[in-house]
């Protein structure tokens, strides 16, 4: 069943869009993982469907279907109704937990504040599920934690007490910025195990934002490839790694061998060139200036449909690429 659908998605502020006719799909418990390189618009997107940007910013629709069976456009949502989704039906985290957490208030203010907004907890129910929250996120001493402040924890650990505070309001969606990019290795995967475990209890959705292939690999149904603000490949996973379509994320994967797990992260590699700036996209392909396989006709002359390759009647694999079939053979 779906839990949201992206259509049309764009972004400007005044100039040319940043993020132009995204589309996509996601079921309920689905992990997406959304990758492309810096400034491919992954953090612009993902704000806006989130209902974080100003309206004026936005076109298109992301429609969230919530749990009791109703729908909410999160692109064009106001704030007033903003207050009541955010932390109960999507939640946030991001990259450095450190500077989404006040430096001054306990973990315990921070988690009884979050608990009292979401989930109308106070007093002594909110002490005992902050507890709880602190457990299930795999913090062995939960009383001791509380009482500290986020300087005195490790950067796994206050990673751990974010993710506590995003699931308190049981959301359907969890939305991660980065979420493991500046933790070591082994925390990485400490913390990727938890959100699986996560999603496998609670069949919660995430979209989970990565500049690391390898950290996609472990943790997503699906991958979805933005490049210069538009979506260029949405595939299974299983599909995307054992054969990308579009040749971006050929060369993606072509330069990033060995991808099997998380022990093995590594940032996306650095291709020649750079993604172009949204003022500086020609008519054709936004790849083309960087392709292998560019060819002039239809490469520079005509922007490339996003087309459903799939087999299947209901599945989904995507590719933005005008000579993708004859790139197969
Ligand atoms: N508030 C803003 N006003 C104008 N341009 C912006 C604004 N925020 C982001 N941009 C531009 O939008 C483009 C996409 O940025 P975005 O942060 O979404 O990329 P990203 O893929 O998330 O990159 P990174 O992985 O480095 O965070 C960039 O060219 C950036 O300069």
């Amino acid at each position: 069943m779906t839990l949201l659908a992206v259509r049309d998605l764009g972004v400007d502020f005044g100039g040319p869009p940043i993020v132009d006719g995204v589309s996509f799909s996601m079921k309920r418990g689905e992990i997406v993982a959304l990758v492309g390189e810096s400034g491919s618009g992954k953090s612009v997107a993902s704000l806006a469907l989130m209902g974080l940007l100003g309206r004026g910013n936005v076109t298109g629709s992301a429609i969230l279907r919530l749990n009791d069976g109703r729908e909410t456009d999160l692109a064009r949502i106001s704030s007033r109704e903003r207050r009541g989704v955010l932390g109960r039906h999507v939640s946030m985290i991001f990259q450095d937990p450190l500077s989404s957490l006040d430096p001054i208030q306990t973990i315990g203010a921070q988690m009884r504040e979050v608990l009292s907004l979401h989930c109308g907890l106070r007093g002594g129910k909110a002490q005992a599920r902050a507890i709880e929250l602190l457990h299930e996120v795999g913090i062995v001493d939960p009383q001791a934690c509380l009482k500290l402040i986020p300087q005195r924890l490790s950067g796994g650990m206050r990673q751990r007490v974010l993710i506590a505070m995003a699931i308190a309001g049981e959301p359907e969606l969890l939305l991660a910025d980065e979420p493991t990019t500046a933790l070591d290795v082994t925390v990485q995967a400490q913390v990727l195990r938890l959100l699986l475990s996560l999603r496998a209890r609670s069949g919660m959705g995430m979209i989970f934002i990565t500049h690391n292939l390898a950290v996609a690999s472990s943790i997503a149904d699906r991958v979805i490839v933005l490049y210069a603000g538009q979506v260029v490949e949405d595939a299974p996973a299983d599909a995307f790694f054992a054969a990308p379509a579009m040749p971006y994320s050929k060369a993606l994967l072509g330069a990033a061998p060995g991808i099997d797990s998380v022990f093995g992260a590594r940032r996306l590699p650095i291709l020649r060139g750079q993604v172009p700036a949204p003022g500086e996209r020609g008519v054709g392909c936004r790849f083309a200036p960087r392709c292998d396989a560019m060819r002039p006709t239809p490469c520079q002359t005509q922007m490339p449909d996003l087309l459903n390759i799939a087999d299947g009647e209901n599945e989904v694999h995507a590719v933005r690429c005008g000579r993708w079939e004859e790139l197969a053979r």
